[in-house]
């Protein structure tokens, strides 16, 4: 059986007079690689957000289930990551720090963690200093530190080139095989195919299509998503 991490009802976000998100009925799945795909503005980071308790419903309801008991883990990865002028060292340690990880533990999850990335021979250096895939590598690195159950990644691929993009995509690809559950938001196409197995289309902050990924690219989709898909998204 599949296991409901977070559910969604009837969820609606309003900014002022911008209405982001509007009666959105989503369950998110254990193991599921969720796409969000669309076109500018509408809703995207904002359902992303709402999915990871960044931003609360203005009405409906976020339910977050337990996991053998306990409080799902999260954690988010944004398009261009936050790190501070510090060590890729001290920006990993400080992420332990704050997630409550015990300091016994620290050293052997940064070692795990920069090794998972490539990234082992760079921990003096200054991550704010590192390329932008290095840098995208180390938000990976420092999300995996957190063992989460969901990761959240906001176009995380955006402002790589065809390289970067590559070793962040089998990174993502490696996390989901260990069962975390991926939901992302992405314009590439091909990105959709290599690594999800559910795509939502959204159009002005709803919903349009919830498809396993096979289904979207294979059976006629409601015209909206067809125009869209038909227009000019790159594939690699
Ligand atoms: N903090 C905010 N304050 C006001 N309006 C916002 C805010 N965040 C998002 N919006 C508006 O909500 C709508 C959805 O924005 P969102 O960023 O979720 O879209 P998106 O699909 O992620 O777009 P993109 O593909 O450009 O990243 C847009 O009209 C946007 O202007």
């Amino acid at each position: 059986m599949t296991t409901a991490l977070i559910s969604l009802a009837a969820a609606t976000v309003r900014f002022g007079g911008v209405m982001a998100l509007r009666d959105i009925d989503l369950e998110l799945r254990r193991g599921d690689r969720l796409a969000l795909i669309g076109a500018n503005g509408c809703g995207k980071t904002t359902l992303l957000r709402l999915l990871h308790g960044l931003l609360a419903p203005g009405s409906g309801e976020r339910r977050l289930h337990a996991v053998q008991g306990r409080r799902p883990v999260q954690a988010m990865l944004f398009q261009r990551p936050f790190l501070l002028h510090l060590s890729v060292h001290l920006n990993l340690r400080l992420a332990l720090w704050l997630a409550g990880v015990p300091r016994g533990e620290h050293a052997a999850r940064i070692a795990e963690a920069l090794h998972r990335v490539g990234l082992e021979a760079m921990g003096e250096r200054n991550a704010r200093a590192l390329s932008g895939g290095q840098q995208q590598r180390l938000a990976l690195a420092r999300a995996w530190m957190l063992r989460p159950d969901i990761l959240f990644l906001d176009e995380p691929t955006a402002s790589l080139d065809p390289g970067s993009k590559r070793e962040v995509e089998a990174l993502i690809d490696e996390f989901a095989r260990t069962g975390m559950t991926i939901v992302m938001s992405t314009h590439n196409l091909g990105q959709v195919k290599r690594l999800a197995s559910r795509v939502a289309y959204l159009e002005a902050g709803r919903v349009v299509v919830d498809w396993p990924v096979e289904r979207f690219f294979n059976d006629e989709l409601p015209p909206e998503a067809a125009l869209f898909l038909k227009g000019e998204l790159p594939w690699h």
